[in-house]
This record gives C-alpha cells, structure tokens and sequence, in this order.
C-alpha cells in the first residue's frame, strides 16, 4: 500500500517567514526570561501518563502509546505537570523560578478546526507563597504582549476556589450541590433557576439570582459579589483579586481587566487565582496561567507553592504583521571564486550566494526573487 502522505489530523508543517517570525518571538521570550532570572528547564516530549492524571481527561485527551515494557506513555498534553514532575523527583532546592519552550499535543475534536499540536514558551515559579509571584507571572505575560506591540490586551482573572468556596455554604444535600454547579458551568439556565429556586428567599438569593452572568467588567461582578454574606473563606478570595485588579491597572493601565466567576477553573489543577489574556472575543488565549499549590503533593507528601504562565505561542505568531521579504541581491561567481565571494557576501547587505552553475539559470533566479545579480564571473 502506498504510504500516506497526508498529514495527521491537527498537525502542519511550518515554513518560511512564518516559521521564522515563530522562532523569533520564542527567543525574544527566552531572553526576557533569562534577564529577569529565570533558568531554562527542558523535559521530554513523552512522559508516563500518570503524570498527568491531574489534567481534565475530557479537555487533555492525550496521544497514548506504550514504551518496550507495555508501559502507557504519552505524549505531553501539557508543560507544567513535567515540571511538578522534576522538582518532585531530583530534590532540587527551592525557590526556584523556571522557563521553558516546547511543543504540547492535545486530541482535539475531529474538525474542530484547531490544532492538536500547540507550541508554548511559558515560567513556573516554584516555591514562593505570596501575590507577588503571581504578578510576576502577570507583568511578563503584559510586558511580553507589549514587547510584541499586542495592544488592547484583556485580562481575565478568576479563581479556583470561588465556586466551591460558595457552594459550600448553601444548604442543599450535596449531590444538588453539585448538579448546581454543573448547570453553572454549562449555563444550562432552566436547570440552574429550578435547583436554585428554594434558596431565593435566602440571604444568598439576589447573588444566585446573577451568578450564571457573573464575568465581565470587573468592578461590576465584584460589587455583585459584595452582596453575599461573610463566609469562610471567602474574603481572602476577594482581597487577591481586588489587590491583583489594582496591581494591574497601575502597571498597566491601557490593560482592560475582566473577571469571570462563573467557570470552571481553566485547569483542573489551579488552587488559586488564575488569568488569562485576550485581545478580542473571538480568538483563543494569548498567554493563561494560575497559582497551583497542591500540584506537587499529587508526587511527594510535601506542599509545595507554585505559580507560572504559558504563551500561546501560535496565537501571538497569528496577530504579529510578518515581514516583507526585503530584497536582496545574489552573488554569481564561479566555483573556485569562493573566497572572493564569501568577501562579497561580507561587505554586501542582504545578500546571498547564487548556488546555480550557470549564468542564465542565475538572471533567471534573480528575477523571480526580485535580487539585485552581483556577477563576479566578469571581474576575472
Ligand atoms: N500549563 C498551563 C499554563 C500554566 C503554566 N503554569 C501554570 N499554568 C496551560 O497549558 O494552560
């Protein structure tokens, strides 16, 4: 049978300006991670698969295959489970502050139109408790979207914990509770009003009545929140957000902040706050992130703080104007002109050797790629 030379659906091959805008932005990234003290870790594209029993199998539906000893292996459906892998198992010390690059390969939907092979360049920050790692990650997900003139960004920050820390404290038995949340989650609106329709003469009522439209513009969902009572747990949510809302707005002031409080967390793993950047409603992410403090015991018996950030890489190649390919001039010369032609090439900008053999297929060449011909056959 013929080989197939399709390509496996939701891969591509990349290729001339585009491929090459894609390596710049991923080095410019490297580097400002360099400069502000982070230490390049890289880790396998395969992994066991019980690294990532903590992602959402629905939504991280891995490539599987088995290693030589019938172990199910998989290729990474994400980078910072691989991460919480190495700092669990080499004892280095922390903190720590890491960067990365890499290909990861998640099972879309057939004809879902997107990739299964998505490329992030991103940092976890391990080991540090308070907000201020967190803004770290958030002022190099911003700065790195200004350095690549990405204007109007809109940043989506929410909370892992928020639902839960909710939910918790209606009474209704728990299997409601959790049907409850589902119904959020999916804005299946006529379920969520009949099982929250016995609280709503409760105190927690008017906030019911608003949660499944809980996202948007974030001083008006937090006025909305400020309705609800004093529960466990819950102030220490909001003073993150607002202090992270604030922190933002004064660093970044054309940044629009959004909050959404009716999602599931953007990772099953995210502990904390988490965020994410857009530029316009219809296209996908441009960087996403979150605290993740529990990731690492999922390894090891001990807690370990953790946050970090990862570019879309693609997303920011998709909205960077490439390039016009400048043009250059070829140098015609014969083999044993080498050397003189590498001192052409020196002196010359933008040029480039003429690797054809004959005059006319150079003329020819020339005029098809808009060069200048430097012929360096006549000068003998
Ligand atoms: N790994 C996350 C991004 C992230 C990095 N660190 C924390 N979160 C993702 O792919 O969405």
């Amino acid at each position: 049978m013929m080989k197939n030379t399709n390509l496996p659906s939701g891969t591509r091959d990349e290729f001339g300006i585009e491929a090459e805008v894609k390596e710049t932005i991923q080095n410019k990234l490297f580097k400002t991670f360099r400069q502000r003290g982070f230490r390049k870790l890289t880790t396998p594209v395969l992994e066991y698969s019980d690294v990532f029993k903590p992602l959402s199998a629905e939504d991280y539906r891995p490539y599987q295959l088995l290693d030589d000893q019938g172990e199910p292996l998989v290729l990474r459906p994400d980078l910072t489970l691989p991460v919480a892998r190495v700092m669990s198992t080499t004892g280095i010390e922390l903190p720590v502050k890491w960067y990365y690059g890499g290909d990861v390969f998640r099972v879309k939907k057939q004809l879902s139109g997107s990739y299964n092979q998505l490329t992030q360049a991103g940092i976890e920050i391990v080991g540090y408790k308070g907000l201020k790692a967190d803004w770290e990650c958030l002022e190099v997900a911003l700065s790195g979207c200004k350095s690549m003139g990405i204007e109007n960004v809109t940043i989506e920050l929410s909370h892992a914990k928020f639902v839960d820390t909710l939910i918790e404290q209606l009474e209704l038995p728990d299997p409601t509770k959790d049907s409850l949340k589902q119904a959020l989650f999916a804005k299946d609106l006529s379920k969520y009003s009949q099982l929250s329709q016995p609280l709503s003469d409760t105190q927690f009522g008017r906030f019911l009545g608003e949660w499944p439209w809980l996202f948007g513009n974030f001083d008006t969902v937090m006025a909305v929140v400020e309705t609800l009572p004093e529960i466990d747990g819950l102030q220490s949510i909001i003073t993150s957000l607002k202090s992270t809302a604030a922190f933002i707005n004064q660093l970044f002031p054309e940044a629009n902040v959004t909050l959404d409080l009716s999602i599931p967390s953007p990772q099953s793993y995210y502990t904390g706050m988490a965020f994410r950047g857009f530029t316009d409603k219809s296209a996908g992410y441009l960087f996403s992130g979150g605290r993740y403090d529990d990731l690492l015991t999922n390894f090891q018996n001990v807690k370990t703080s953790a946050v970090g950030v990862a570019f879309d890489v693609d997303a920011l190649v998709e909205r960077t104007s490439l390039p016009d390919d400048q043009p250059g001039a070829l140098i015609f010369f014969t083999s044993d002109q080498w050397q003189q032609a590498e001192e052409t090439l020196a002196k010359v900008p933008n040029s480039t050797l003429c690797l054809t053999d004959s005059f006319e297929s150079a003329q020819r060449l020339a005029a098809s790629s808009n060069s200048r011909l430097i012929d360096l056959t006549k000068s003998r």
